[in-house]
């Protein structure tokens, strides 16, 4: 079964290379604004205005929603999600993924990533590269964990929210839905929802909208 990447940009080029490295078939690429007829050497299928005829054309097909922006990803996700489509996995060879964890559907894990035993990962996910989730965390759907974080064992990470690069999470925390920590955070204590927290210890200095 082939792969059809939606999004064209930085984060669809690592999902691509996920693909790759996976040795799967690589369909073609959707996106609404790119132009020309092929990208990194597949076909370039249509913006999603065409997603009916582009599902006609390739009935079997696994999507991948490549958006790395949680709110715009899970819009998309759930526009195709009405249409009735199987979303993969892109999963980089190198990762080491245990066993016991488990992997939501649309989730994609970058290189040299870690994910450990009774690990729960959630839909449509991003975990990007260098990034390691202990064991038992509990990390929700359109959750984006930015390179080089770290969860230590049984975090819960609510949905939507975004770890900025570099973060670090102490055993058992919970950070709520919606919430932004800033790179290099290091979060010692619960983040309640739609906040942002920076700095370590992770303090709040916002609400989001
Ligand atoms: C492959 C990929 O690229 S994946 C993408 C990964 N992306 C990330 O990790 C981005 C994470 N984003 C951040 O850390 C951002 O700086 C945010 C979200 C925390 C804040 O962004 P903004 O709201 O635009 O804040 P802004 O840049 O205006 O900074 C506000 C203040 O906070 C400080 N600040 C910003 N980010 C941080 C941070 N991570 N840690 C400590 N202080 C920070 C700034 O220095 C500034 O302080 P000042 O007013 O004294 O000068």
């Amino acid at each position: 079964m082939g792969y059809i990447i939606f999004g064209a940009g930085g984060h669809g080029k690592v999902v691509f290379d996920n693909l790759r490295s996976m040795g799967a078939e690589i369909i073609g690429v959707m996106d609404d604004q790119w132009p020309e007829e092929k990208w990194r050497g597949v076909p370039y299928l249509g913006g999603i205005n065409q997603f009916d005829k582009i599902a006609t054309n390739h009935i079997n097909a696994l999507y991948i929603i490549a958006i790395g922006q949680n709110s715009i990803r899970e819009k998309i996700a759930f526009f195709f999600e009405q249409k009735g489509v199987l979303f993969g996995k892109a999963i980089h060879s190198s990762a080491v993924i245990s066993a016991d964890a488990c992997i939501g559907d649309g989730t994609v894990i970058m290189a040299n990533s870690v994910v450990n035993a009774d690990a729960r990962i959630g839909r449509h996910v991003i975990i990007n590269t260098g990034t390691t989730v202990d064991h038992d965390c509990n990390v929700k759907d359109y959750v984006h964990l930015s390179p080089g974080v770290h969860l230590a064992g049984g975090v819960e990470v609510g949905s939507n929210t975004h770890i900025g690069i570099g973060a670090c999470l102490i055993p058992q925390v919970k950070v709520g839905r919606e919430v932004i920590i800033g790179a290099g955070g290091c979060v010692v204590h619960n983040i309640p929802d739609s906040v942002t927290a920076i700095g370590c210890p992770a303090k709040v200095i916002s609400k989001n909208q």
